[in-house]
């Protein structure tokens, strides 16, 4: 059964964008946070790009407004109870995502399908907090939500056929295209991207450049849309830290250790762009 109503739990950067997606699609979407304050900015920035794409010409007010009216935000988690779907983006944390599959397992009907936006976490470690691992998936998009057009869709260790197909399927329900992986600590897209970030952050800590000339060297010589320091503080350094951790203690190799600047840096509240600072500095 394709889904039709959807929870998105966590409303930041990469929840709001999953919701936008989801309305444009005429899914029902509910926006999940625990702050009030973080659903009034999520909301916020799916108006913002909405109005854009208004400007551009390349929807109307009223596609707009039809989007909008697709959204609902609710700060309990119990309104999953007629949910087909549930999508979860809070933060990059084992407990705190195990914690809250737990409760949506008690909450939602049997045929929910459970998927989480990890970048890294094992997604049958996740499963193995429910009754359903069948039902639980990796369900992995790229930040900007409504720009990237990869999901990747990760098959945990008893995730069924069926609910493989049924992501696969509203993936491209959503005009994304899915890339089936298997659950290996970074799956493909972190295990590849996030080393060269973190070498990019050493040649900064071992005074070999600066930021900017690391970020020249990657656009200007391998043609990357964004260098990638941009794109670390564009990620979060707070996420691209959680993501070395996952690496380096699933692989249990040290060619994983996170940079000790990058670390330095998240102990520091440097964040990268949400925060207003972090390899850059930016005018929030
Ligand atoms: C960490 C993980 O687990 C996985 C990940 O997500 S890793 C990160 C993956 N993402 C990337 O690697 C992004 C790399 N960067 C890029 O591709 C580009 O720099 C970019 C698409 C973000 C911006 O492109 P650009 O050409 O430099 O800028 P710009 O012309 O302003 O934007 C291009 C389009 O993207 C849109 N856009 C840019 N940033 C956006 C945002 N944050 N939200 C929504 N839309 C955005 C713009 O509105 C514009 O749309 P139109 O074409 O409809 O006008
Ligand atoms: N940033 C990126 O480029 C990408 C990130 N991801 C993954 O997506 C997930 C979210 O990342 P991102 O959006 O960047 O992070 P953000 O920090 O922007 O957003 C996380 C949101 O979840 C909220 N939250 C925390 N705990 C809960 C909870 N128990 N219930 C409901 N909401 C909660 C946070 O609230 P508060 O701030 O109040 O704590 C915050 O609003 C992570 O797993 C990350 O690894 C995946 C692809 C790309």
């Amino acid at each position: 059964m394709q889904p039709n109503k959807i929870m998105v739990i966590g409303a930041g950067q990469m929840g709001a964008g999953i919701a936008q997606v989801f309305a444009q699609s005429n899914f029902q979407v509910k926006l999940n946070d625990i702050s009030e304050d973080a659903l009034n900015k999520g909301i916020e920035t799916i108006d913002k790009n909405l109005s854009r794409s208004v400007k551009k010409e390349r929807i109307t007010e009223q596609d707009k407004t039809s989007v909008l009216n697709q959204l609902t935000t609710t700060t309990s988690l119990k309104d999953a109870g007629d949910c087909d779907l549930v999508v979860e983006a809070v933060v990059e944390n084992m407990d705190v995502k195990t914690k809250v599959f737990r409760e949506l397992d008690e909450v939602t009907p049997e045929h929910t399908i459970l998927a989480s936006n990890t970048s890294s976490l094992p997604i049958t470690e996740i499963a193995a907090a429910t009754n359903r691992p069948e039902q639980v998936i990796g369900m992995h998009f790229m930040n900007p939500v409504p720009v990237m057009p990869l999901v990747e869709v990760i098959r945990g260790l008893a995730t069924s056929d069926e609910t493989y197909q049924t992501i696969d399927q509203t993936t491209k329900a959503l005009s994304k295209t899915p890339v089936e992986v298997n659950d290996y600590p970074g799956f493909v897209s972190n295990r590849v991207l996030m080393p060269m970030i973190n070498e990019a952050i050493f040649t900064v800590y071992e005074g070999v450049a600066t930021p900017e000339s690391v970020d020249e060297v990657m656009k200007l010589g391998m043609n990357h849309p964004m260098g990638p320091l941009t794109l670390a503080d564009f990620i979060g350094l707070d996420t691209c830290l959680y993501i070395m951790e996952v690496l380096y203690e699933g692989f249990g190799d040290s060619k994983y250790r996170p940079c000790p600047l990058l670390r330095k840096y998240v102990k520091a509240g440097w964040l990268g762009r949400k925060t207003g600072r972090g390899f850059y500095v930016y005018d929030n």
